[in-house]
């Protein structure tokens, strides 16, 4: 891979360190076996991590650490055999067969590569097991197996095996599996979010099985990897579980004793995990195959993770919105982070943590255009010239306004307001403050994944028992937060955040103000955070695209020419400070 970094640093050298120290948690009853030694490699070099006299208990909700003592050592030599970068696949890119011999080609392209692989669902299979499961609900258990979702996901996945050559019995178990657990459903009625997360974990299972089998076929040695059955150990939080430390060592452990006794390149199932009380099958989050890659890489201490898209990098802005939206070089991992998380759909939203935390460099790049430089996402970069980097839109959110007189000089306000979205378990994105009032946004699709809430217009029917609850919660939160305070609640907002160098925010703000006045556009509401990468404005639904395109368009493009204001032109859309009328 081109310009790959190597960044042997401290931060990566002693994974192990921070590992053994998380061993001490009370979470890790039932990974025990993980603890004992395992061989992790930093950079391609061996770090051999030894645990001596370790000692978990293996009960459910206990674990005793009796004792703990670690030692490393490095030793170089053997590297030339280790894995060097993870590869993930989206959806996208192996939505059928011919996109799944393209993947295959590409990473065959990369021969000094030793990549362990992560795949996601075939297309929109995810999004097609969640409709197919919500069907079983009501449809009566004799029409189960004739859900269209569910046929055509029978079909799409018999058809791939066909045309790539592979035995229709690698997942025909699965495939009768899946109608038995609609007919479930179907029979039940319900559709928990457990049930939902081992709905959904087909997807993964099936694509992982066939690409597996296909790159052997073509003489490719490949092996297939449950996330759920290796390691990845999660919380028990259905449908959105978060990676425990654990994770790290008991991958690390499985995939390099699978390598060294029996080289084979890994393919593993992205979004997927094992809750640790639990033991079912768990979700990362919609896209939470990034999290997976990041994860491995972390785990593996490797060079480099890659994620292939359906897009030329991180863009400016949502290509959907804007057709000019041009991909960005270069990011930090604290603008990927913030990106994503305030709804830039092209990185799970805790992809970063892990490629932080591992200082491992996180590359996006276009499976459908491979020759795409992409972008880059490192810990650090130039940031002297640096203005606006992207644009993001998360549209529905709902902003509460909450005034109190008697906030005035008192203590204990804001407390008592964010005790209650705590005792609800509701997250807050954007909070503004003034002595006598508080604005913030609450993200529904926090409750009820994003990309189902944009698909509800069409749907509806099955969703509006969904909705229905939405708002059951929110006007819960109004009841409790009246006791305290006068409150107004607003829907159809949109939060529009400016990721970058908000060193520069007056130039930003100047620029931005300039742009929403000359549109006829009143912001309800400003914050910038403390992370310095990220100033968000909040808008009405029905005017947030047209407000996205006439910013990007202000700070990107002028004149039909990339980039804007007259000053020096650089990366990733930067400005010189001059000229910024
Ligand atoms: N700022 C952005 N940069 C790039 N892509 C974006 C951005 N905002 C939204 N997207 C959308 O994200 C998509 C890629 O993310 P995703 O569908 O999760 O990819 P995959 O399934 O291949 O992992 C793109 O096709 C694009 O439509
Ligand atoms: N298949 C899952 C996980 C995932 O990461 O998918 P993708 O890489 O296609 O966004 C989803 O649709 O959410």
């Amino acid at each position: 891979m081109e310009g790959a970094l190597n960044l042997l640093g401290g931060a990566t050298i002693c994974p192990a360190s921070t590992r053994c120290q998380s061993l001490l948690s009370p979470q890790l009853h039932f990974v025990s076996s993980i603890a004992q030694s395992a061989g992790l490699y930093t950079n391609g070099k061996r770090l051999s991590c030894r645990r001596l006299g370790l000692r978990v208990r293996c009960e459910r909700n206990a674990a005793d650490v009796l004792d703990r003592k670690v030692t490393e050592s490095r030793s170089s030599g053997d590297n030339e055999q280790q894995f060097t970068c993870v590869m993930k696949f989206g959806g996208s890119s192996v939505a059928s067969a011919e996109r799944m011999m393209e993947v295959a080609e590409l990473i065959r392209s990369f021969p000094e590569e030793r990549p362990v692989i992560v795949l996601s669902a075939m297309g929109k299979t995810t999004n097609k097991l969640l409709l197919a499961g919500e069907k079983a609900v009501s449809c009566g258990v004799t029409n189960a197996s004739d859900i269209d979702e569910m046929k055509f996901i029978k079909e799409l996945h018999l058809k791939t095996a066909d045309e790539l050559g592979v035995d229709r019995s690698i997942i025909a178990n699965h495939l009768d599996e899946l109608e038995q657990l609609l007919k479930g459903i179907a029979m039940m009625k319900e559709l928990t979010l457990r049930t939902r997360d081992y709905l959904v974990s087909f997807g993964e299972c099936m694509s992982t099985r066939i690409f597996a089998a296909y790159l052997s076929r073509i003489g490719v040695k490949a092996r297939q990897y449950d996330a759920f059955e290796i390691g990845f150990i999660t919380t028990d939080d259905f449908t959105n579980a978060d990676i425990l430390e654990a994770t790290y060592p008991a991958v690390a452990k499985r995939l390099l004793g699978d390598w060294n006794s029996d080289p084979a390149i890994p393919i593993v199932t992205g979004f997927l995990g094992k809750g640790w009380r639990s033991c079912a099958v768990t979700t990362l989050g919609r896209g939470g195959s990034d999290l997976t890659a990041t994860t491995i890489g972390k785990a593996l201490g490797l060079r480099e993770i890659q994620v292939w898209k359906d897009v030329d990098g991180v863009l400016t802005c949502d290509p959907n919105i804007h057709s000019g939206a041009e991909p960005v070089p270069f990011l930090t991992f604290d603008e990927a982070a913030e990106l994503a998380y305030f709804g830039a759909q092209v990185l799970h939203p805790q992809s970063m943590r892990p490629a932080r935390e591992g200082d491992i460099p996180v590359r996006v790049k276009n499976s459908y255009n491979p020759q795409a430089p992409g972008t880059l996402i490192t810990r650090n970069r130039d940031m002297s010239k640096a203005v606006l980097t992207s644009i993001v839109l998360k549209r529905n959110v709902t902003m509460l306004d909450i005034v109190s007189t008697r906030m005035l000089g008192q203590y204990g306000f804001l407390a008592r307001v964010f005790a209650i979205f705590e005792d609800l378990g509701i997250s807050v994105d954007v909070v503004a403050t003034s002595e006598v009032s508080l604005s913030l946004t609450l993200d529904p699709s926090k409750l009820w994944s994003r990309e189902l809430i944009q698909q509800a217009s069409k749907i509806r029917v099955l969703f509006s028992v969904s909705f229905e609850r939405t708002r059951d919660e929110l006007d819960h939160v109004v009841e409790e937060l009246e006791k305290i305070a006068v409150v107004k609640l607003l829907q159809h907002r949109s939060i529009i955040s400016l990721i970058g160098n908000v060193q520069r925010s007056s130039l930003i703000l100047e620029k931005a103000f300039h742009v929403l006045r000359t549109n006829g556009v009143n912001v309800q509401m400003i914050s910038q955070g403390a992370s310095k990468v990220n100033i968000s404005l909040i808008v009405n639904d029905n005017e947030a695209e047209q407000c996205v395109r006439a910013l990007h368009s202000a700070f990107f493009e002028i004149d039909g020419l990339k980039l804007d204001t007259g000053g020096c032109t650089s990366q990733n859309g930067s400005v010189s400070a001059s000229n910024t009328a």
